[in-house]
């Protein structure tokens, strides 16, 4: 039996976790999380029996304590809440589906309390990659990735020794707006944004996939799980998100995973880790396919993924301003407070104003976080 806690069980791959927990009976789910989504956590509570579940906002918590009082489960908050149910004792496995750096340090304390960590949470190894990857390392503590990619490339990689890795081709769908000029992108939506082609995903990681910053946060996000220079981390619109990524070798050889785009399968590929369970969630007809395509990022247009590279390749603190800052313009953008092609003007502003620290511990991320909300906010 796998008990595990989900962290973020309300989001979209909170819920599609929960879809693979239905069609596995030795999976025991323990506790769970929402921000404020209480109507739905309490159907999850009825439904899955958690010993523990966290709700974020302290209001909201009580409330459902009202609801619930005749349950015996345990209703904590904040992000103390978080961290308590991220490190019960009887759990084995941690599923990190919360949205954000609000990640990092229920991440961190699972993994000193020795919990396995499914992660899709890119925003904690995007910012605190350098402090989670050497701890996991540390507490001898499986990381397996849930992003498509990061879980497409861990699987082609199959324990290769590193040294044969040519480069890792991370496969992009080019979002709603491939193509688009920056002409035609002034007039676009938040409801165009949220319309991704190929997955159905929460707000701001589809907003993410129509900047193309989603790609630049999982170049990051490879760099930190697979311990690879950033030259080394190619991007690849491919349209299609058949494809979820690849790993080219010395020889020449490209080993891609392919599959539907179905997040029930990398989830349940990082739940049964190192063995594969014999559960199909959707079948791939490749005669149905048709033509897999391929196409340079139209990097001038799309300014977040030069960033994401930049910020990198500076290190230290800057990709913790990178993310922060576009965490802070989508919030805006997602409230309709400023418009698509001002996500990259905000991500651009606080990182040219930040001095970087390098080697950062825990204290400086988040004190760069603040600093980036800050600087934005008296702009
Ligand atoms: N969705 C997908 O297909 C994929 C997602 N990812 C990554 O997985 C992570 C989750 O994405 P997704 O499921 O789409 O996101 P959602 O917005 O759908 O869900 C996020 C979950 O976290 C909770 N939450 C949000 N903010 C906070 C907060 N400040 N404190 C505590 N809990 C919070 C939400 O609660 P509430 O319901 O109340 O808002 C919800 O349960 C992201 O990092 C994303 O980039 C990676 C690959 C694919
Ligand atoms: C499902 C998943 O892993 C997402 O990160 C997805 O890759 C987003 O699609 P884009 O390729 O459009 O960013
Ligand atoms: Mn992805």
């Amino acid at each position: 039996m796998n008990k595990i806690t989900i962290l973020g069980s309300t989001g979209s791959i909170g819920t599609q976790t929960l879809e693979v927990v239905d069609k596995n009976t030795d999976l025991k789910v323990v506790a769970l999380s929402t921000y404020q989504n209480i109507d739905l956590l309490e159907q999850q509570i009825y439904r899955y029996k958690p010993k523990k579940v966290c709700v974020m906002i302290e209001d909201k918590a009580n409330e459902l304590k009202r609801r619930l009082v005749m349950s015996d489960v345990q209703i904590v908050s904040g992000i103390e809440g978080l961290i308590e149910i991220a490190t019960l004792d009887e759990v084995d496995s941690v599923i990190t589906a919360l949205v954000g750096m609000i990640g990092i340090k229920p991440t961190i304390e699972a993994i000193r309390a020795r919990k396995k960590i499914a992660l899709a949470n890119k925003e904690t190894l995007v910012t605190a990659g350098s402090i989670i990857m050497p701890l996991a390392k540390e507490y001898d503590v499986p990381i397996i990735p849930i992003d498509s990619e990061h879980c497409a490339i861990f699987q082609c990689l199959n324990g290769e020794d590193k040294n044969t890795v040519d480069k890792m081709i991370l496969t992009a769908s080019g979002g709603p707006f491939r193509g688009k000029s920056i002409e035609e992108l002034k007039k676009v939506t938040l409801e165009d944004a949220l319309n991704h082609p190929n997955w159905s995903m929460g707000k701001k990681i589809s907003v993410d996939s129509a900047t193309l910053m989603n790609k630049g946060l999982e170049v990051i996000e490879a760099k930190w799980l697979f311990d690879i220079e950033i030259e080394k981390i190619d991007v690849v619109i491919h349209p299609q998100s058949i494809i979820h990524s690849m790993v080219e070798y010395i020889d020449g050889s490209i080993i891609a995973q392919l599959g539907e785009p179905d997040m029930r399968i990398p989830i349940q590929y990082a739940l049964y880790h190192p063995l594969r369970r014999d559960i199909k969630h959707k079948a791939t007809n490749l005669l149905k396919l048709g033509q897999l395509t391929f196409e340079e990022p139209d990097y001038n247009t799309f300014k977040c993924l030069n960033l994401a590279y930049e910020s990198i390749k500076i290190g230290g603190t800057m990709p913790t301003v990178l993310n922060a800052a576009n965490e802070y313009a989508v919030n805006k953008f997602l409230n309709n407070k400023i418009a698509f092609l001002d996500i990259p003007v905000e991500v651009e502003y606080a990182m040219e104003k930040h001095c970087t620290i390098n080697n950062p511990t825990l204290e400086d991320i988040l004190e760069t976080e603040k600093w980036t909300q800050e600087i934005l906010e008296s702009r």
